[in-house]
């Protein structure tokens, strides 16, 4: 993929009021926009993902994937707050010269989609032909779809949700506990709250995976044993990896984004909102989903206009959205050729 960095110079006021300087999104794009501008394909990441959706989302988006660049332009874009190449709390607040750590502002799911908008409008990008997302991203997705119903023609919401729970929240919140409770958090560099990361990733498996995930990938053959268990060792080993790739900052923050998810705020509630789609929409759950239950994505489409349901079953909970190509594919791909579906190529201008 080929990776560029948009810039927007001017002040962007974020939904609570606050005010960035200016930021700026790194994306990656593989393709080519067709004649008519009709293939375009745009991917939103979830919470440690980035821009390369070819890497993360490999059995989607790839050469003979269903998504791929030979027949489509594909972009996805690292989002504000995160830490691969986007304006994060890492980044120099250029009105003082220094990183922002905790004087970066809170931002929601809103203002990701309207940076990622303003990033659109700045390729000229009138239409997208299927805007995808999985979990955060399908966030963004939903959000961008009510914001401009008419600019995708398709949306494929995976694993998602209309507005996070209060489970949900309090997991995020358990996590910000742990990262709190890191005595290095207060401090203002880049590593702070480093352990407080570790232990909040390895409670966030908790929620991605499930009781069969474990059960399957990480019982013990030794019946004698009394320690050293495989669960712990891989509860430390995925936190520890985490922190090799991502900060403490960009975690709470986009956690806090996540926890803002709502797409009836100020619109007169979730169904009013869920109405405004007009986009051919596809939800999926996976069956053994326990932060992001089945029931969340049945809202949905219980509300969407033009909508079609598909359950996966996979033992991977959450997790499944990222490792079930097979069956993601599948279900896409039947999506697509579903009969009787008109032709609605949207133009929004730009
Ligand atoms: C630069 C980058 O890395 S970009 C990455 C972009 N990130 C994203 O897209 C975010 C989304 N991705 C993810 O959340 C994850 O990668 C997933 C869900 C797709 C897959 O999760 P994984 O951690 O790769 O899979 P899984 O849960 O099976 O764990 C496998 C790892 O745990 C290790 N492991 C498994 N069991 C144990 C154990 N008992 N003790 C210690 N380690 C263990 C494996 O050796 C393997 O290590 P590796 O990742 O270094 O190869
Ligand atoms: N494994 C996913 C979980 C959030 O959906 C991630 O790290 O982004």
């Amino acid at each position: 993929m080929h990776t560029q960095v948009f810039t927007y110079q001017q002040e962007f006021e974020l939904e609570s009021g606050e005010i960035l300087p200016e930021f700026q999104l790194e994306y990656q794009t593989a393709g080519k926009i067709n004649e008519d501008g009709s293939n375009i394909i745009w991917a939103c990441h979830a919470l440690t993902g980035n821009a390369d959706v070819m890497d993360w989302w490999s059995g989607l988006f790839g050469d003979n994937k269903i998504f791929n660049p030979d027949e489509h332009f594909i972009i996805c874009a690292n989002v504000l707050g995160s830490c691969y190449g986007s304006t994060g709390p890492l980044s120099v607040n250029p009105r003082t010269n220094k990183p922002y750590y905790h004087s970066f502002p809170s931002i929601t799911i809103r203002d990701m989609v309207n940076a990622l908008d303003l990033l659109r409008v700045d390729l000229g990008i009138s239409k997208i032909h299927t805007l995808i997302g999985g979990s955060l991203g399908g966030q963004q997705a939903l959000e961008w779809a009510v914001k401009h119903p008419t600019l995708a023609e398709n949306l494929i919401i995976v694993a998602s949700n209309a507005k996070h729970s209060p489970w949900g929240i309090a997991f995020n919140e358990t996590q910000r506990i742990a990262i709190n409770a890191d005595p290095t958090w207060k401090e203002e560099r880049d590593d702070a709250g480093i352990n407080g990361l570790i232990a909040a990733r390895s409670i966030a498996m908790l929620s991605y995976r499930n009781y069969e995930t474990y059960e399957t990938t990480q019982m013990d053959d030794d019946e004698d044993k009394v320690n050293n268990f495989r669960a712990s060792s891989y509860q430390q080993y995925q936190g520890e990896k985490l922190t090799k790739r991502f900060n403490a900052y960009s975690y709470w923050t986009l956690s806090k984004a996540m926890d803002s998810h709502n797409l009836g705020r100020n619109r007169g509630g979730l169904k009013e909102a869920l109405k405004l789609i007009k986009s051919y929409t596809q939800v999926i759950g996976v069956n053994t989903d326990v932060l992001f239950p089945v029931s969340e994505q049945r809202f949905i489409a219980r509300y969407v206009e033009n909508v079609t349901y598909e359950e996966i079953n996979s033992t991977y909970g959450h997790d499944g959205f990222l490792v079930e190509f097979n069956k993601l594919a599948k279900a896409i791909d039947a999506f697509f050729k579903q009969k009787n579906r008109k032709k609605l190529i949207y133009d929004t201008g730009c």
